[in-house]
């Protein structure tokens, strides 16, 4: 192969808010383009996890190569990557922009833009993609074309007279989309004969072939048998296998300038893959790396412990296999008090650390609790030493403190008209400052900055249940700033419940330990003693509840009954032991930590 030339190559990605319908047209381009069968095809294609199906989200960027008859009697070779849309993934949709030349952005006819749209299309511009704005469900009685293209022009500020109209469900136009991405989309530029360069833009674990490696080359030929080199680490592979998705793998004998495909070279793990990196060629290297990305850096941290103490090791081998499909995934061994030995985990966001737990239970069978997600703070110590804050059973001692800073986030909110007064109480209760606030049409375009420790709990919940769904929010790191921040500790009967302790800024303090105070006084069962449920700032108590003592006759014994029926009775006693944790004296169920560690604190 190779032997495409450049000009009949084009690279897109799409670009859409969750929901407007990029994998839904994804899947009618590779049917429209034949890649499948009609059999073959099932729905989404591209999302091609369980779990991203019955949710319908994308999560891991996928790629698919199709072969496009045009009009001008060409055949050309169009690639596609699928980028995620939620805003937890918005790194790897830069990395996916960053192996293409161009963009369809789908736009939901009958909803118009909204804020994912906003972020995803700035990225777009930043790669210097050629963007094509589509607008989707035309067939739905509420699209409004003319309204929607006047938006994309005055909110995203590109022209959107040559829009394409489709629906993506109904498969209404979708050959002109095709016309569109050979028409308007610039073609690759490489040269062909220079020194291997390609970028590497993904890698995932394949239960059959090992370490997949996704690259774009951008110069030079990348050849089965070829030695290369990783220009980061120097680390040098034999290329075993190189091919194109078509959308299986489907082993060339080579991959040229401007073209998107697999390599497997017997990498051992994931991790050795550094997304961003360049891969030369060890006999003939390049002078220079392509620009790379930055590392995602996990935003949300919080432990993870087996329920039942015997699967610490499975829990760890679980752990290991998802790290290898999934590099923004970390995590190290930790032990608590309250809940054993588990591990503390690192996500890109809530949604990630909502869809690791959810593989742990449904892939790999665990049950899990999960500790209060924190933000990663910065701790100045009184001896000049910053140190990274993941959990707040780390903080030291408040004399110990010079500052912390918290890390901040610049959120642009967009919601219809009447729901703005509400979203505006909401981001002012959570600290927020507000930055700009315009007007689109009915819609009122809101940036504000934001803590982030005020938006990891419930923020997004509350968000859509004060806009009665209409809201839509997407945000990007900013700074990290001083703030004046406490480690509130939770005291079982004078014991502290390291799991239950939690970081918040000392305005909200009281609050939320009364709070949590109250709804373990509901949830703890009685015991023969009286005892005090408390929250407490270093050694100054903040909040108290008192447990009565329960009341002798609720312990009596039963006597009698057939052998079995003692067993049955038995076994399940030692089914609630695995499920209490001993607190000192105290005995605190399962249930307890688990509705005390969701609440909004
Ligand atoms: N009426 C109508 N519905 C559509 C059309 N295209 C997609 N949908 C529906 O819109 C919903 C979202 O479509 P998806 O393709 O999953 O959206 P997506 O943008 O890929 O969403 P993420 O993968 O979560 O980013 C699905 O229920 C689709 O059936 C269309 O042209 N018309």
């Amino acid at each position: 192969m190779t032997d495409t030339p450049l000009s009949l190559i084009r690279n897109f990605s799409i670009i859409a808010h969750i929901d407007h319908g990029k994998s839904t047209l994804a899947d009618r381009l590779i049917q429209a383009c034949g890649a499948l069968t009609q059999r073959e095809m099932t729905n989404q294609v591209l999302d091609n996890m369980d779990l991203e199906r019955e949710r319908g989200i994308t999560i891991k960027a996928q790629t698919v190569r199709l072969t496009y008859p045009a009009k001008d009697g060409k055949t050309y070779i169009l690639n596609l990557m699928d980028t995620p849309g939620h805003v937890d993934f918005a790194y790897e949709v830069s990395r996916s922009l960053a192996a293409c030349e161009g963009s369809l952005l789908v736009v939901d006819a009958s909803q118009g833009v909204e804020a994912q749209t906003l972020a995803n299309v700035y990225q777009a511009i930043d790669a210097n993609h050629e963007i094509v704005p589509v607008l989707n469900k035309v067939d739905l009685p509420a699209a409004d074309c003319e309204r929607v293209k006047a938006q994309i022009e005055e909110v995203v500020g590109i022209d959107a007279e040559d829009a394409v109209e489709v629906s993506a469900k109904t498969g209404l136009n979708i050959e002109a989309v095709l016309e569109a991405l050979v028409t308007r989309l610039p073609p690759p530029k490489g040269d062909a004969e220079a020194p291997l360069k390609a970028l590497l833009v993904d890698s995932w674990y394949d239960p059959y072939l090992g370490v997949i490696t996704l690259v774009r080359v951008k110069e030079g030929r990348l050849k089965k048998g070829m030695r290369i080199r990783m220009m980061s680490t120097g680390v040098v592979h034999n290329v075993d296998q190189v091919g194109v998705f078509a959308p299986r793998l489907t082993p060339m004998d080579e991959l040229g300038p401007g073209e998107i495909g697999y390599i497997n070279a017997a990498i051992k793990t994931v991790a050795d893959c550094n997304v961003g990196d360049t891969l030369t060629d060890d006999r003939r290297p390049a002078d220079m790396p392509l620009a790379g990305f930055k590392p995602s850096v996990p935003v949300v941290w919080c432990g993870l412990y087996p329920i039942v103490a015997d699967d610490f090791e499975k829990l760890r081998d679980s752990l290991a296999k998802l790290r290898l499909n999934d590099a923004s995934f970390h995590y190290e061994a930790e032990t608590s008090a309250a809940l054993g030995f588990g591990f503390r985990c690192g996500f890109l966001g809530l949604l990630h650390l909502e869809i690791i737990q959810e593989r742990l239970s449904r892939e790999f069978n665990l049950d899990l609790i999960a500790t209060a997600p924190s933000v990663v703070y910065r701790l100045w110590r009184t001896n000049g030493a910053m140190e990274e804050l993941h959990n707040p059973a780390d903080m030291p001692d408040g004399s110990l403190i010079e500052r912390i800073e918290e890390p901040w986030i610049k959120a642009t909110i967009m919601v219809p008209d009447e729901y703005l007064g509400a979203v505006l109480t909401l981001c002012t209760e959570r600290r927020g400052i507000q930055q700009d606030l315009t007007y689109v049409g009915n819609r009122a375009m809101a940036v504000y900055r934001l803590p982030l420790n005020e938006v990891v709990f419930d923020f997004y919940d509350r968000l859509k249940s004060v806009s009665r769904g209409y809201a839509s929010f997407d945000y990007q790191m900013d700074t990290y700033e001083e703030s004046e921040l406490v480690r509130i500790s939770i005291l079982v009967n004078q014991e502290p419940v390291d799991a239950l302790s939690f970081i918040a800024h000392r305005s909200a303090a009281e609050t939320r330990g009364r709070a949590i105070c109250a709804k373990l006084k509901e949830l703890i069962p009685r015991q023969l003693f009286k005892i005090a449920i408390q929250a407490s700032i270093g050694s100054r108590i903040i909040a108290r509840e008192t447990l009565g003592a329960m009341s002798k006759d609720v312990t009596a014994k039963c006597y009698g009954g057939d052998i079995s029926r003692k067993r049955k009775l038995l076994d399940k006693q030692k089914e609630g032991k695995k499920r209490m944790r001993q607190f000192g004296k105290v005995e605190i169920p399962q249930s307890a930590f688990l509705a005390a560690l969701k609440m909004d604190h």
